[in-house]
């Protein structure tokens, strides 16, 4: 234990001198009572799994081993993107999709909210890095922290500790700034509770910076800050910049029976299939599918193609809807323990249940509440904003290829979204900008992925709507820019909707594992023999061009899945207009022509 100049006892240190006088600045600021270089050891995360037990925060499970229950704050349960801000010097860096402060004005605000605020709590420094330390262009991070659950959270989700901090201080290497702080000092004596956090909440990003302010929430996006605030919304920053992208997307790798290798990456907005998709189990017999990430995707160009990599460590996965059925490879991947559970319900003989885990639901339960549960309440079991944490390498269908620095060349992007009508199963794009059109205008119902009503259709571009860190127009040129510079290197894009509804209100299409016939339609267009028929939205499979041999649905209802159809068209081409209008001058003019074109396809 050694002590700094702001005479807080400290374990551990550096010799990146830039990043320890960060370091002391900020405890200075904010008067942690002791100051913890995380290591990223097995035996840290020991003590701080106890700590956290002793502290009533996790509940040691017993049926599966290494792993944890935990129950938030009722009133912290998603990410809050209303109060999240990005902080560029004028406004129009940050854009009309996007909650905007002056940067020195959010400074001031914060800098009163964070003094003294880790009084009674223990600073940790983790030192960590999104994508591989091995890769050209390590891509580092350090978040401060007075929270332990957030320390272990982020011990699954990314590479962190001593090594990450060595290779830093090779070159004194920059890195995004990541603080964080629950917001709840302890005053003398003060008793803390199973999960402190504060009433007020900022999420702010400084994306001139590279650097993001995070305070009074202890959730998922809100907090682990290499996820959505540095992998997406500080990155998209960079990768326009620089020339590349950073996209909520999950990658695939798909293997034909031929054995022929295609690895496609796909945005979906938050709680709306990636995990899923990434670990589909194929329904139809000969086809292989692996992960190679499951939420976030870092593309770049290098030998002509597109390059993606996943730059985390972990699965942070929606709970509720996972089962043997429907994805058996989460399943096994939690059995395998090392997990933390957060708002699902535990059961009596320390175990985790969820809606849709299974069929028929335990006599009885200790929900995410912390009270007693029987089928007979009212009250679901598990939030429906529910996760589990759970190492990636414990995925049974992890690819290979997830360990390679450099990721894997993509050949075509999905986009899609939760919607009940208007899109159909499955529609290719035309060519690049039709794409990024079609990206440019995903919509989708609102999930309780984020606190706010749920079931409102909003558009979503790229599924990047809450993660874009900069001006959203600019981020929509980036786009149109891209294919232009590299056009031989681009993916074809596709459209894609499990989550039509039919005349009961059920869904149209069973999903899961079935969605891997539209994948194989997907790869044969890639490969020049699906047969598709052109429509004014993009081209969809010819009749019989499906695979639905050995499906079985209702009369009907694969028509219902697949159908387009011109009057629900028409009523989109109004919110379209709409929702570009915002943009100003900023549309690029290749979008204003696409929806033109549409426009005049749906009246021909
Ligand atoms: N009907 C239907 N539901 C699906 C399908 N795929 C996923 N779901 C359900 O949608 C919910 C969210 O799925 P996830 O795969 O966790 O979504 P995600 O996009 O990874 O969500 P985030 O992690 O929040 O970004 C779960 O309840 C799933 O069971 C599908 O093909 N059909
Ligand atoms: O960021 C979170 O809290 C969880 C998540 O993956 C999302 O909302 O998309
Ligand atoms: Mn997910």
């Amino acid at each position: 234990m050694t002590t700094t100049s702001t005479d807080i006892p400290t374990t551990g240190g550096t010799s990146h001198k830039e990043l320890a006088a960060w370091v002391e600045e900020v405890a200075a600021l904010t008067t942690p009572d002791s100051i913890v270089w995380c290591d990223g050891s097995d035996e840290e995360w020991d003590r701080l799994t106890q700590k956290l037990v002793d502290a009533g925060t996790f509940v040691k499970l017993d049926r599966k081993p290494n792993s944890f229950w935990a129950t938030s704050d009722p009133a912290d349960v998603a990410r809050v993107e209303d109060r999240t801000f990005i902080c560029t010097k004028d406004a129009e860096g940050a854009g009309p999709t996007n909650h905007w402060m002056a940067p020195d004005e959010m400074k001031g605000i914060m800098s009163d909210l964070y003094r003294g605020c880790m009084k009674g709590r223990t600073m940790y420094v983790i030192p960590f890095v999104m994508g591989h330390l091995e890769s050209d262009t390590p891509m580092y991070g350090v978040e401060l922290t007075d929270s332990e659950y957030v320390v272990c959270s982020m011990r699954i989700m990314a590479r962190i500790g001593s090594k990450i901090l060595e290779k830093m201080e090779e070159t004194d290497a920059p890195y995004v700034k990541c603080l964080h702080s629950v917001g709840a000092p302890l005053a003398e004596g003060q008793q803390d509770v199973a999960w402190p956090c504060s009433e007020t909440k900022y999420i702010s990003h400084f994306p001139e910076e590279r650097m993001i302010w995070s305070f009074g929430s202890g959730y998922g996006g809100n907090a682990l800050l290499g996820k959505k605030c540095y992998a997406l919304r500080i990155a998209s920053a960079m990768a326009h910049d620089e020339g590349w992208l950073a996209e909520h997307m999950l990658i695939l790798k798909l293997t034909s029976p031929e054995g022929k290798v295609h690895f496609i990456a796909a945005a979906f907005p938050s709680a709306c299939g990636k995990t899923n998709l990434a670990m589909i189990e194929p329904t139809i017999p000969g086809w292989k599918a692996e992960m190679v990430g499951d939420d976030i995707a870092w593309m770049r160009f290098r030998n002509g193609k597109l390059y993606a990599v996943n730059p985390e460590n972990g699965l942070f996965g929606v709970a509720p809807g996972t089962g043997y059925p429907t994805n058996q490879n989460a399943m096994h991947a939690i059995e395998k323990g090392n997990s933390i559970f957060t708002n699902v319900a535990r059961t009596l003989d320390g175990d985790v249940w969820w809606e849709g885990m299974t069929d028929e639901a335990p006599d009885e339960l200790i929900d995410w509440r912390g009270d007693t549960w029987t089928p007979e309440s009212e009250n679901k079991a598990a939030h429906p904003n529910s996760r589990f944490c759970t190492p990636i390498t414990q995925c049974p269908v992890t690819a290979p290829e997830f360990d390679d620095p450099n990721g894997v060349p993509i050949s075509a992007i999905l986009f899609g979204g939760r919607r009940k009508t208007t899109i159909p199963l499955v529609t290719e794009a035309r060519d690049w900008n039709h794409g990024t059109f079609i990206g440019s205008t995903v919509s989708s119902e609102t999930t309780a992925a984020a606190a706010g009503a749920v079931g409102v259709v909003r558009r979503d571009p790229m599924a990047m709507l809450p993660f874009i860190g900069y001006n959203a127009g600019d981020y929509l040129q980036h786009w149109v820019n891209l294919g232009r510079e590299h056009a031989d290197a681009m993916p074809k894009v596709f459209l894609v909707n499990w989550f039509r509804r039919d005349e009961d209100g059920g869904f149209a299409w069973p999903g899961f594992g079935e969605n891997s016939r539209v994948l194989k339609w997907v790869v044969e267009r890639l490969e020049g023999t699906g047969e598709g028929v052109e429509t004014p939205i993009g081209t969809v499979p010819a009749e019989g061009a499906l695979d639905v041999d050995g499906l079985d649905m209702e009369p009907g209802q694969l028509e219902q899945a697949t159908k387009f159809d011109v009057e629900e068209w028409k009523a989109e081409i109004p919110l379209i207009e709409e929702w570009f209008a915002q943009f100003g001058d900023k549309l690029p003019q290749e979008l204003r022509d696409e929806l033109d074109g549409l426009k005049k396809r749906l009246d021909a």
